[in-house]
C-alpha cells in the first residue's frame, strides 16, 4: 500500500515538475518574443542640436516640405508620426516614421533620455553658419550624446546635419569635421577627470591613446550638408528610411 502510495507521488511530482518546466519555457519564449517585436517597431528619430540650429525648421520641412521661418525658440518637444513629405505618394504601403524635434535650451535637454529608449536613429543638428563662436558647446552637447551607454549600446546611428549650407559664409563639412574632433578629444581628457553620477555614467567615446575620429565611435557617426530652408535635406531623409525600414 505505502508503496503504491510512494510510486503515485513521484509520478505526481514528475508531472508538476514537467508542467512548470513547461511554462517557464513557454513564458521566456513568449519574452523574447515580445523583446523583438518590439525592437523591430521601433520607429522613432530624434532631432538634437543646439537652439536655433534649424531642428523645428526641419521637422516641417520633413513633414509638410513647409518653410519654417520662425523665431521662436521651442520649449517643448515637438513630435509627431508621418510619412517624409517626399513619400506621400505612396501612402498607406509604408511605414511612417515618428519625428521627435527636441528644444536646445540646456534645461530640456534631460529630454533626450525619455526618447532615447524608443529612438532608431539620431539627427545632430549644426548650424554651419554661426558654427565658430558655438564649437565648444555643440562638442559639449555632442560629447554627451555620444557617451550615452544606450547610445553605445545600441550602437544608435548618429548624423551630424550641417544646416544653412545656402548662406555663402557657411562653413564646410570638413572643416566643422575637424573642429568637431579636435574639441571632442579635449573632452575626452577633461570629462574623465571631473567629479559627477552623469559623468560616471559615460562611455568614453573613441579609442583610448589615439587622437579623436568619429569613424573610431562604436556606433556609425557620419555628416552631410543641408539648406533645410530651400528644402536640400535628401540625405536627412536617406538616413531616416536607412533606420527606419519602409
Ligand atoms: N539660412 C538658413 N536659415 C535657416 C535654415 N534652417 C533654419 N533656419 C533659420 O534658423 C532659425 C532657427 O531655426 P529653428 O528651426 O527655430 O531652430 P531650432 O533648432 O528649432 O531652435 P530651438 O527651438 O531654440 O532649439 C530660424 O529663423 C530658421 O528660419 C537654413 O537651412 N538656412
Ligand atoms: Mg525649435
Amino acid at each position: 500500500m505505502a508503496q503504491v502510495e510512494l510510486r503515485r507521488f513521484s509520478a505526481d511530482t514528475a508531472l508538476y515538475t514537467t508542467a512548470a518546466v513547461f511554462l517557464v519555457t513557454l513564458l521566456l519564449l513568449v519574452s523574447v518574443l515580445v523583446a523583438s517585436l518590439r525592437r523591430k517597431k521601433r520607429n522613432t528619430i530624434v532631432i538634437l542640436g543646439l537652439s536655433g540650429s534649424g531642428k523645428t525648421a526641419l521637422f516641417y520641412q520633413l513633414r509638410d516640405a513647409s518653410l519654417y521661418e520662425g523665431t521662436v525658440t521651442s520649449m517643448v518637444p515637438n513630435e509627431d508620426t508621418f510619412l517624409l513629405h517626399s513619400e506621400i505618394s505612396k501612402s498607406g504601403k509604408i511605414k511612417p516614421v515618428h519625428v521627435v524635434d527636441l528644444p536646445g535650451h540646456p534645461k530640456l535637454r534631460p529630454l533626450l533620455d525619455d526618447y532615447l529608449p524608443k529612438a532608431q536613429g539620431i539627427l545632430f543638428m549644426v548650424d554651419a553658419l554661426d558654427f565658430v563662436p558655438n564649437v565648444r558647446s555643440t562638442a559639449e552637447y555632442l560629447y554627451e550624446v555620444l557617451s550615452k551607454p544606450l547610445v553605445v549600446k545600441r550602437k544608435l546611428p548618429v548624423l551630424i546635419v550641417c544646416n544653412k549650407c545656402d548662406k555663402v559664409t557657411a562653413h564646410s563639412v570638413d572643416f566643422i569635421r575637424k573642429q568637431l574632433e579636435k574639441e571632442l578629444d579635449k573632452l575626452r581628457v577633461t570629462r574623465t577627470t571631473l567629479e559627477g553620477s552623469d559623468v560616471a555614467a559615460e562611455i568614453k567615446p573613441g579609442i583610448d591613446g589615439e587622437p579623436f575620429k568619429f569613424s573610431h565611435c562604436v556606433n556609425k557617426v557620419t555628416m552631410v550638408e543641408t539648406s533645410v530652408i530651400t528644402g536640400k535635406v535628401g540625405e536627412v531623409q536617406t538616413f531616416i528610411r536607412e533606420q527606419v525600414k519602409p
